[in-house]
């Protein structure tokens, strides 16, 4: 198969320009520009160099527009789980392949934010719609890895080591992205789920940070207020 066609079919149209997350090294995933003389593929059109780019359902909007503020917070967020994720595989730990999983969710959360629903036909919304079930399977990590962690009693800084600590950036970039994609679910063009998703994800990333950091036997810092 075809990059192209790999593309293609993973959105469905030839209208969505680039994979819009971090599929590719540099999240450039469109062989849609490799049309012309070159047989090597261009991974610019340089359709946005004005400032304006195109959402899923083909308008065109300026790019400090909300959908691709949140569009490219929700990229920063798996950038950041990626590298949260490199580290815990250095140090052996069980539970990468949950990070990995949830970098994909993040991909098919990038499609449902770059579908504004009204001007979305409903071939676009069948094809971008998000699922609840990532959402129970956060719930069930985070209840797993909680039943194995001593209780809070102290507020901690992000600490524990470099795992923990990448995982704590990784928290932090997604309640950014939650900030970025409340008001356009709000307003009712993206799923409700995706807000829901990123507000559990923020709550699943404390708890593996914490996890992260008693499995590797580091020991939390505790804020104290200074004198
Ligand atoms: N600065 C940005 N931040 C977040 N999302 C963006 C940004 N620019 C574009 N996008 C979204 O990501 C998709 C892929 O980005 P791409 O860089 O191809 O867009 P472009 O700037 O319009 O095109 P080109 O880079 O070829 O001029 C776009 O179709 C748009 O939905």
């Amino acid at each position: 198969m075809t990059l192209r066609s790999t593309v293609l079919s993973f959105y469905g149209s030839r209208r969505w320009p680039k994979v819009p997350l971090c599929a590719s090294s540099n999240n450039k995933g469109d062989a849609t520009k490799s049309e012309g003389r070159s047989s090597v593929p261009k991974i610019y059109t340089k359709t946005g160099d004005k400032g304006f780019s195109s959402t899923f359902t083909g308008e065109r909007r300026p790019k400090e527009d909300q959908i691709f503020e949140a569009l490219g917070t929700t990229d920063e967020l798996s950038c950041a789980i990626g590298l949260a994720r490199e580290f815990c595989i250095d140090r052996g730990h069980s539970f990468t392949e949950e990070l990995e999983k949830i970098q994909c969710v993040l991909q098919d959360v990038g499609s449902n934010i770059a579908t504004p629903q009204s001007s979305a036909r409903q071939s676009h919304i069948k094809k971008t719609a998000f699922s609840g079930q990532p959402i129970s399977d956060l719930e069930s990590w985070i209840d797993r890895y909680t039943e194995e962690l001593p209780p809070l009693t102290n507020f901690i800084l992000p600490s524990g080591g470099k795992s923990s600590a990448a995982l704590h950036v990784a928290r932090s970039v997604c309640r950014r992205a939650e900030r970025s994609v409340a008001p356009i679910v709000r307003s009712g063009e993206a799923d409700a789920e995706v807000a829901k998703f990123l507000n559990r994800l923020s709550d699943y990333l404390f708890t593996l940070a914490r996890y992260a950091a008693m499995k590797e036997g580091n020991s939390e810092t505790i804020y104290r207020r200074l004198e």
